[in-house]
């Protein structure tokens, strides 16, 4: 059975609740743009190419059910009045601001065709189409960085060059993530699936907790030999144990790359590549064109999103029942782990340079750095990639 975040036919969409994983798998249905943006705002539905398709495809159901002037002019105004909503969601990921884009696109084209006071009726057609490729490329995409980043790995890492390799990977970047398969996730998979992956180890990911609570999930489904750490075990990890588990590699997600390479990623990305560096491990993103923003100079324009500081000091899930080792479902607690009147800070995403990334992987290829340092990442939008993969 595939893991599925977002469950989709024509005037039907459901996403899996990611608030309930990985205790229970539950889905809300999605019938308007409110319900995505409510869904994304909350992280019911979480990953920087999810939230872009479930905001893409809510308002494509929504255009089915919603009571609008049927003139072409009035339904291109209201796809744009939705989607302008929809982006202001959640910040820092690109690829929502990139779909909207898109989506304009392909409803100006069409007013073009049938001029503003003709019939609504292709425009929504024309909407709809695109939001639905969307879904489909997405998954096929991802596909393709899981080949490309296993081959580069295999083909650029000592480990990688004589026998099977480790890696770790930070947050969730999997099949509940995006449309599918996944981004760093998906290397991981293509790396298990050639059999060339010794080892998964999967971090926490505080305070969302991403990797124990949505990775691991997803790494125990696949049956992929996995290990979560906290995120502060990840410097003795590499110390400890990085020769032995013949770790080669950090393969994470982004939410937005910046045409410098600078990379924008879940809080704890940075650390990681520091570690990585003075580990001397390979650094890896993984994403799609999606999420690279040639708009945005460098990692010092990335907006960073700032979440709620209950999300650090409060814990909610279900009782555990000990002597079941099991979780009753009927219950729901919440835990206070932090002083009373303490101030927080909870930024939901860092910003890893350029220089520390050794290769941008994407559905096109591997991107690495010229001899000069610098990443040309305008000619993957050719096709083009410089890489080894
Ligand atoms: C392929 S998911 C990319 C990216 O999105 C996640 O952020 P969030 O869980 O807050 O939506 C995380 O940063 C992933 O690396």
């Amino acid at each position: 059975m595939v893991l599925e975040a977002i469950r989709y036919d024509r005037g039907n969409l459901q996403i899996l609740d990611q608030l309930k994983l990985p205790h229970a798998e539950v889905y809300d249905d999605i019938n308007t743009s409110g319900d995505a943006w409510e869904a994304i705002k909350h992280m019911r539905t979480r990953g920087a190419p999810a939230i872009a398709i479930v905001a893409a495809l809510s308002l494509a159901v929504e255009l089915l059910i919603a009571d609008i002037p049927p003139t072409a002019g009035d339904t291109a105004a209201f796809v744009y009045d939705r989607l302008d909503y929809l982006v202001t969601s959640r910040p820092t990921a690109v690829n929502l601001a990139d779909a909207v884009r898109k989506l304009k696109a392909v409803v100006d084209a069409e007013v073009a065709k049938v001029k503003a006071d003709g019939n609504g009726d292709s425009i929504r057609e024309a909407y709809i189409a695109a939001a639905e490729k969307m879904l489909v490329d997405d998954v096929r995409d991802n596909e393709a960085i899981g080949k490309h980043g296993a081959e580069w790995i295999q083909k650029n890492t000592e480990f990688g060059q004589n026998g099977q390799v480790s890696v770790i990977t930070h947050c969730n970047t999997g099949s509940l993530a995006t449309a599918g398969y996944g981004t760093a996730l998906g290397v991981i998979r293509a790396l298990h699936s050639a059999g060339t992956l010794k080892h998964a180890f999967c971090t926490e990911t505080r305070p969302y907790n991403q990797g124990s609570r949505l990775t691991a999930f997803e790494l125990v489904h696949d049956k992929i030999p996995a290990t979560l750490v906290t995120d502060s075990m990840a410097a003795a990890l590499l110390k400890l144990k990085g020769p032995s588990e013949r770790i080669a590699a950090i393969v994470v997600g982004a939410d937005r790359v910046a045409a410098n390479g600078d990379t924008a990623n879940k809080i704890g990305t940075y650390s990681l590549a520091i570690l990585a560096k003075f580990h001397g491990v390979k650094f890896l993103v993984a994403a799609p064109r999606t999420t690279i923003d040639l708009q945005t100079k460098s990692g010092a324009d990335i907006v960073i999103e700032e979440r709620p500081g209950n999300e650090v000091t409060l814990v909610k899930g279900p009782k555990w029942v000990a002597v079941l080792d099991e979780v009753d479902l009927s219950s729901s607690e919440t835990i206070k782990i932090a002083a009373s009147g303490i101030d927080v800070w909870n930024p939901a995403f860092d910003v890893t340079p350029a220089e520390l990334i050794d290769g941008i992987i994407t559905e096109v290829g591997v991107v690495e750095k010229d001899k000069n340092g610098e990443f040309q990442l305008q000619n993957v939008f050719q096709g083009l990639t410089n890489g080894n993969g």
